[in-house]
C-alpha cells in the first residue's frame, strides 16, 4: 500500500476535452486532481483547499485569464507551484507572466511526458524551499539574536539578560576572553534600548596612547594641544542621545578613569583644553578581558568606577565552554564567505566538524570565523575537509575520539561481553580517568549528568 499522500494539482482549463485528458492523465500518475473550467471556479476551489501543491492553468480563458487567476490566488496566500499551458502563438505573453512570478509555462499541445517531469520538479523544488524558509525562520528566531548566533543554554540565557537589561538604561559591563562577541553583545543591548534610533559609538581604549584616547572619548577644543587645528568632537558627545561601547575598559589609566568617573557621576564633562563643560545623555557600556577585581586590588582601576558600570555584570563564555555552539556558527560563517568569495561551498565533513569542535579556540569565535573565511577561500570542493584547515588547528584539535571505541573492542574476549558489563565498566573507567569529576566524565561519555548519575547508582559503582 504506498503510504505517501497525493500530490494535488488544481487543473484550470476552459477546453473541456482538454480538462479531461489532462486529468485523467495526472490520475494516473498518482496525483490528486481537481478541475475547474474557468477562473471563477478554480478561485473558489483554491480558497476551499489550503493544501493544493500545485496549480496548472491555461492562459487564454474567457473571464479571468491565466495571469489574473494567478495573481488573485496569490492574494489569497503565498501561492504554490503556479504553471501556465499556452499555445504556441502566445508563448511571448507565457514569458511575460514568468516575469511576473509565474513558476513556469508549457507548450500546447502538451507533451505528456514532459508535463509530468515539470510538475514534479515544480513541485520537488518548492517543498524544498519552503522547508529551507521554515528552517532559516526557526533557525533565526531560536538562534540567532541580532546577529549573534548561540544555541548553548549559556548564550540563551545571556539572550534573556540583553532582552531584560537591554531596554532599561542600566550600564552594563561585559566580561570575556577576546573574540567571544563582547562588542556584539554591546550592539544587541544598543538595539534593545529605546536609544537604537541613535549610534552606539565605540572606542578601544587598548588602541590610543592615554593623550590621544582622552581627545577621542571627550573632543578638544581648538588649539588644545600640537596639530590641534581645529576643535573636534569627541566619542562621547558623537554618541549623545546613543550607548557609548567603552571596549578594554581595563587598559584605561587611572587619570581617564577618574575623568570618565566624575562624567558618570555629574553626566557633564570637559574636552581637552576648554574651559566650560558639557552635557550629554549617554548610556555606557563596556567590555574587559580582565578581572577587573584583581586591578583593583593592584591599584590600577578604580573601585567606584567598576561600581558604577558594573550595575548589571554580563559574562561571556569562551567557545570552548560551549562547543555545542560550534556546528552553527560553523555552517553560518561557511555559507557567508560561500557567498562573499562567490565559492560553491556548502558545509564540512563530519570529520573536519570534528576537528572543529574539539580544538580549544583561544581566540574564540574570531579565530573559528577567520580559520573558516580561509578555509573557504582555499577550499576545493563543496565540503570542507580536515586538510583544507590550518595546520595548527588540525594538530591543536588532538586525537579523534570518533573512533576510540572500535580501538576498545579489539580485544573482545572469546566468550564475548555483556553490553552491561561494558558500559559499567566504561563508566567505571572514565570517571577514574577524570578523578571523579562527574561534569567531565559526562562530557566524555556523551551523556549528560544526570544520566551518569543514574548510571553509577545502577551498577553501584560506590568509589565515586
Ligand atoms: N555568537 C556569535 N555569532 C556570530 N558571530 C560572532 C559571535 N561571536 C562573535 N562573532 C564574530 O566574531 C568576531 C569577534 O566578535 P567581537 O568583536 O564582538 O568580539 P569581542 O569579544 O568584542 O573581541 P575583542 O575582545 O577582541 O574586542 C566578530 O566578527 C563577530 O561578528
Amino acid at each position: 500500500m504506498n503510504l505517501e499522500v497525493k500530490k494535488k494539482i488544481l487543473v484550470v482549463d476552459d477546453r473541456i476535452n482538454s480538462l479531461k485528458v489532462v486529468t485523467a492523465i495526472l490520475s494516473d500518475e498518482g496525483y490528486e486532481v481537481l478541475k475547474a473550467a474557468d477562473g471563477t471556479e478554480a478561485l473558489k476551489i483554491y480558497d476551499s483547499h489550503e493544501d493544493i501543491d500545485l496549480v496548472l492553468s491555461d492562459l487564454k480563458m474567457p473571464g479571468t485569464d491565466g495571469l489574473q487567476l494567478y495573481h488573485k490566488i496569490t492574494a489569497i496566500r503565498e501561492a504554490p507551484p503556479f504553471i501556465i499551458m499556452t499555445a504556441y502563438g502566445t508563448v511571448k505573453s507565457a514569458v511575460e507572466a514568468l516575469k511576473e512570478g509565474v513558476t513556469n509555462y508549457l507548450i500546447k499541445p502538451l507533451d505528456y511526458e514532459e508535463l509530468t517531469i515539470i510538475l514534479n520538479k515544480a513541485i520537488h523544488e518548492y517543498e524544498i524551499s519552503r522547508e529551507l524558509r521554515n528552517l532559516k525562520k526557526q533557525v533565526r528566531s531560536e538562534y540567532v539574536f541580532h546577529n549573534i548566533i548561540g544555541t548553548s543554554r549559556k548564550m540563551r540565557a545571556i539572550f534573556d539578560m540583553v532582552r531584560t537589561v537591554g531596554p532599561t538604561d542600566a550600564s552594563v559591563m561585559i566580561y570575556g576572553e577576546t573574540g567571544t562577541g563582547k562588542e556584539l553583545l554591546a550592539r544587541s543591548l544598543h538595539m534593545e534600548s529605546s536609544r537604537k534610533k541613535a549610534e552606539m559609538v565605540c572606542i578601544n581604549s587598548a588602541a590610543l596612547t592615554e593623550n590621544l584616547l582622552e581627545a577621542e572619548l571627550f573632543g578638544h577644543v581648538k588649539g588644545a594641544f600640537t596639530g590641534a587645528g581645529e576643535g573636534r568632537k569627541g566619542r562621547l558627545e558623537l554618541a549623545d542621545q546613543g550607548t557609548l561601547f567603552l571596549d578594554e575598559i581595563g587598559y584605561m589609566s587611572l587619570r581617564l578613569q577618574a575623568k570618565l568617573l566624575r562624567f558618570l557621576q555629574e553626566k557633564t564633562f570637559e574636552p581637552v583644553g576648554a574651559t566650560s563643560s558639557r552635557q550629554v545623555d549617554v548610556r555606557v557600556i563596556a567590555a574587559t578581558n580582565f578581572d577587573l577585581q584583581e586591578e583593583i586590588r593592584k591599584n590600577r582601576f578604580l573601585s567606584d568606577l567598576l561600581y558604577r558600570i558594573e550595575v548589571i555584570p554580563i559574562r561571556v563564555p569562551a567557545l570552548r565552554d560551549r562547543r555545542e555552539d560550534i556546528p552553527l556558527l560553523v555552517s553560518h560563517f561557511v555559507r557567508h564567505y560561500a557567498v562573499q568569495y562567490e565559492k560553491v561551498v556548502d558545509g564540512v565533513t563530519p570529520e573536519t566538524m570534528d576537528i572543529l569542535t574539539r580544538y580549544n579556540w583561544p581566540g574564540n569565535v574570531r579565530e573559528l570565523k577567520n580559520c573558516l573565511a580561509r578555509a573557504v577561500l582555499l577550499s576545493k570542493g563543496p565540503r570542507l575537509m580536515p586538510d583544507e584547515l590550518s595546520e595548527g588547528i588540525v594538530s591543536g584539535a588532538g586525537p579523534s575520539v570518533r573512533n576510540a571505541g572500535k580501538e576498545l573492542l579489539t580485544e573482545l574476549p572469546e566468550k564475548g561481553i555483556t553490553l552491561r558489563d561494558m558500559e559499567s565498566e566504561l563508566i567505571r573507567k572514565t570517571l577514574e580517568k577524570c578523578n571523579g569529576n562527574k561534569s567531565l566524565a559526562s562530557q566524555c561519555l556523551g551523556i549528560s549528568r544526570k544520566t551518569l548519575y543514574e548510571k553509577i547508582g545502577r551498577y553501584g559503582i560506590s568509589k565515586f
